[in-house]
């Protein structure tokens, strides 16, 4: 049956070991405020490493629809010149797409003392709390009313002691951008330290504020400096890095991510390594051999090994559908706690029909007993990290899966049916894509 352009199917054929060398993008969780971050200056920003993904292109049409030109003048690079922003009205379902419509808050409330949001969207994979970026804007002196939209106001941003109410990413973000524009020193406590947080930061002090204090969770920003043109890479995505390791083990694969960002690997590798999963680390560049024991490591005494999202630097909240399903074709029991999303977990009714042994105890903590074959399944694809776990499994079953909704995946991670093929994959897109 035809497919609407809008609705992506994937046909993967499971059973192919991948071998060879991949790059990860550009990290989605960076790209996107870096993005609205552009819009506090009326200098041109140019971004590299950019990843090509849907949340970009959506978050791209948002901000050109307030007057902001955005141009691709690479395949990953993309100059972004907000001379003039009018807080004109969004349009409500492509912020309703992805999370990062939020972000526009702090930018355009400095560049334009108000802004009016449609309600965010993104990932369905429990409540997306908005609160903390609320409690933080009010202290710097924004006026927040909710109707079926968000509006803000401010007529005057100043720097004040923020306390977060919890270690929200995007709600550090939108506080970063908006302390830097306000007069005064903002010291910004409980605050995320994510790679992607700190990119920003990097990024905003690049383009002249001050910002003390990066990759902690206290911040400290003399606001009110002058804010001007900029050249900036987006760091590597270490999320779809987890993801390329999980892929590789399930599949008894080997391959090399280069340009990895090892850096910020610590916890994501720590994860692997209960599964009985060890990369080598060369330079910047990672390799998972396909000689892994695949043996869940115990506790000590025997017992029963347990990954836990926590926020940065611990192991990713967004790493955690893939430990799942790595975890399937790994020998012994593990318990996985996924603390942050109540419905993130639910997927896992999907794994058990491909035959894995996955006892799902309450929405935040599964066990898993491994090792199991997998057979081929029909697939839908509920968000992008469970969508990708979904691609790993059905490349590690036999026989061929079907993936709906794989547009899904392709919020978060780009050209991966061509990534992917070109490193012995057997994946086929409807539709195609254009050449
Ligand atoms: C566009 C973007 O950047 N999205 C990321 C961002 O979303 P986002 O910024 O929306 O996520 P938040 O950091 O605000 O929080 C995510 C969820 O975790 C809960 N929470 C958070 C902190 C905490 O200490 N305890 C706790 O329970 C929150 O209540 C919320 O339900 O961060 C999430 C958590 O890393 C990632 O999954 C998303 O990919
Ligand atoms: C939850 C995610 O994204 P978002 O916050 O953009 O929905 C994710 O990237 O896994």
């Amino acid at each position: 049956m035809p497919q609407s352009p809008d609705r992506i199917e994937y046909a993967v054929e499971g059973g192919h070991r991948l071998s060879g060398a991949i790059e990860p993008s550009g990290n989605k969780n960076a790209a996107l405020p870096i993005i609205c971050a552009a819009l506090l200056t009326d200098q041109p920003v140019e971004l590299s490493n950019v990843p090509r993904i849907r949340d970009v292109e959506a978050l791209i049409k948002l901000i050109r629809s307030l007057g902001v030109e955005a141009v691709w003048t690479g395949p990953n690079e993309l100059t972004i010149h907000a001379q003039v922003v009018q807080p004109t009205q969004l349009d409500p379902d492509l912020c309703s797409r992805i999370r990062a419509s939020i972000l526009l808050a702090g930018p355009v409330l400095s560049r334009c003392g108000q802004l009016t949001l449609p309600p965010p969207g993104g990932d369905v994979i429990g409540r997306r709390r908005l609160d903390s970026h609320f409690l933080a804007l009010q202290q710097l002196g924004a006026e927040i009313s909710l109707n079926q939209e968000i509006v803000f106001r401010a007529k005057r941003m100043t720097g004040a002691d923020v306390f977060l109410d919890e270690p929200s990413v995007t709600a550090t973000e939108n506080a970063l951008c908006a302390a830097v524009s306000a007069s005064g020193t903002t010291v910004l406590r409980n605050c995320a330290s994510e790679p992607h947080v700190q990119d920003l930061a990097h990024f905003l002090n690049r383009m002249g504020a001050r910002i003390e204090g990066i990759g902690s969770n206290c911040m400290t920003i003399e606001g009110g400096r002058p804010l001007g043109r900029v050249s900036h890479r987006i760091g590597p995505d270490h999320i779809e890095v987890g993801s390329l390791i999980g892929l590789a083990a399930a599949t008894g694969s080997e391959i090399r991510i280069t340009n990895a960002g090892v850096d910020q690997l610590r916890s994501t590798l720590m994860g692997f390594e209960k599964l009985g999963i060890n990369c080598a680390i060369e330079g910047d560049d990672l390799t998972v051999s396909s000689e892994q024991s695949k043996l869940i490591q115990p506790d000590f005494g025997g017992h029963v090994p347990k990954i836990e999202d926590q926020p940065w630097p611990a192991f990713p909240a967004d790493t955690m559908s893939i430990a799942i399903v790595t975890a399937t074709q790994c020998t012994g029991m593990v318990l996985m706690f996924e603390k942050m999303f109540e419905s993130r977990m639910f997927f896992v009714d999907k794994l058990i029909a491909m035959g894995a042994r996955i006892v799902l105890c309450d929405p935040h903590r599964a066990v898993i007993s491994g090792p199991t074959r997998l057979k081929a399944a029909r697939l839908e694809s509920p968000d992008i990290r469970a969508g990708m776990a979904m691609l790993i499994a059905a490349m590690a079953a036999d026989g061929t899966s079907i993936i709906n909704n794989a547009q899904q995946i392709e919020r978060g991670y780009e050209r991966i049916e061509e990534r992917l093929n070109a490193i012995g994959a057997r994946i086929t897109r409807t539709p195609a894509r254009p050449a």
